[in-house]
């Protein structure tokens, strides 16, 4: 690679990292890469897809590159084609807290001309109420329905500096930066789907939620409030379940906290659950074969999972496309990490969409979602310095 790790604040701080530049990093890791060698764009779900990579990860070697990797998003929706690509140039570091998060750029900042909710305020409360309805005749348990705010900003927006700028602002957070065909999907997501290392794995899922007080005792009493929410600890149970179930007849053992955690971004308050799983020593699976079977997870699609996703194609009017689906990487010899494509944005020139959503159960009620959803936009509208009130 041609940028040395250390230099990667300076690099993007002055503009020299392009918007072609492909960036994933969890404070594990963190993988950066550059150029097509090669382009994966079927979808996780066809037969084919696992020995495609293979050939690829093949193809890879042959030409020369002794640790090839795959990098990108794949969909909400697993029937919709991946986003992988072979870079030309990539590398991966262990990353070092306090060079990662070089500051918080107080001089980047955005006005907004022009908005749009997609559904709006009426219509978003309209498809809350129609899930509520249909917990009463159906087998549904939870949904996640979810908003997309479309902003038009003053200017182009420049990507390094978002970038910078959501790092210095969420440290803790998986940061992304993923270009797509005419967009670049970019962000600070607090989730994490799966982590492979050897022959561990490692999970994160998040589900419940309160949204964080400028006041420090109201903040703490809004903490306290969500840890006690039997709605919250119910929608979160719903995840965890469905997390231990995909991976059991996976995996050799598995370690799952018996209480979910509270954790925080600048923006939000969740419960957190950890999870980590040993594999047979002679396994052979592909990190692609977790995925299939963990994604989506209740937190992103709701409970049972095919049930959940027909009523979200039925009644969000909106195509989810990558968000709420994964951004990540992985190598030929099965590791790597996938978090979830929440708190991000697609961005486009100064045409920029948010996307954020909110598991409905049947204790939920649709002015709470609509403000959850709301809240849950902050971390973007954070970074791209967008000051007045648009939320
Ligand atoms: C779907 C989103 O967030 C997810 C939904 C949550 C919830 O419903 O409480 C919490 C964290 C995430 O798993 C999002 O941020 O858009």
């Amino acid at each position: 690679m041609d940028i040395t790790f250390p230099d990667y604040a300076a690099s993007s701080a002055s503009g020299q990292s392009k918007t072609d530049m492909f960036l994933f990093n969890s404070n594990v890791n963190l993988v950066r890469a550059r150029g097509l060698s090669q382009r994966l764009s079927l979808p996780i779900l066809s037969p084919n897809f696992n020995q495609e990579v293979q050939n690829l990860f093949k193809q890879e070697t042959s030409k020369g590159n002794p640790n090839p990797i795959l990098v990108g998003a794949i969909p909400f929706d697993m029937n919709q084609p991946v986003a992988l690509i072979a870079p030309e140039l990539s590398e991966r570091v262990t990353p070092f807290a306090s060079s990662l998060s070089p500051f918080v750029d107080k001089d980047f900042s955005h006005q907004v001309a022009e908005q749009s909710f997609t559904p709006s305020y009426k219509p978003f409360l309209g498809m809350i109420e129609q899930a509520l309805a249909t917990f009463k005749n159906e087998s549904l348990k939870k949904v996640v329905l979810s908003k997309i705010l479309d902003l038009t900003l003053d200017k182009t927006v420049d990507i390094p500096r978002l970038l910078a700028n959501i790092m210095g602002q969420n440290p803790k957070a998986y940061h992304f930066s993923m270009p797509l065909e005419n967009s670049v999907l970019i962000g600070a997501s607090p989730e994490l789907l799966i982590r492979k290392q050897a022959n561990k794995i490692f999970s994160n899922p998040l589900a419940g939620s309160a949204k964080r007080l400028q006041n420090a005792e109201a903040d703490r009493q809004a903490a306290e409030t969500l840890a006690q929410s039997v709605k919250d600890q119910y929608e979160h149970r719903l995840v965890v379940e469905s997390i231990r179930s995909s991976l059991m007849p996976l995996v050799e053992s598995m370690k799952i906290e018996a209480e979910p955690s509270l954790i925080s971004t600048p923006t939000m308050w969740h419960l957190s659950t950890h999870i980590e799983a040993t594999l047979a020593a002679d396994n052979e699976f592909s990190i692609f074969d977790f995925i299939k079977s963990m994604h989506p997870t209740p937190a992103m699609c709701g409970t049972p999972t095919l049930l959940a996703k027909d009523h979200i194609e039925t009644l969000e009017p909106h195509q989810r496309g990558f968000f709420s689906g994964l951004v990540g990487w992985c190598d030929a010899q099965g590791n790597g990490e996938w978090a979830i494509a929440i708190r991000c944005a697609e961005v486009s020139a100064n045409k920029v969409k948010l996307f954020a959503g909110a598991g409905v159960v049947p204790d939920s009620t649709p002015e709470s979602e609509w403000l959850e959803t709301s809240a849950k936009m902050r971390t973007m509208i954070n970074a791209f310095g967008i000051k007045e009130g648009v939320i």
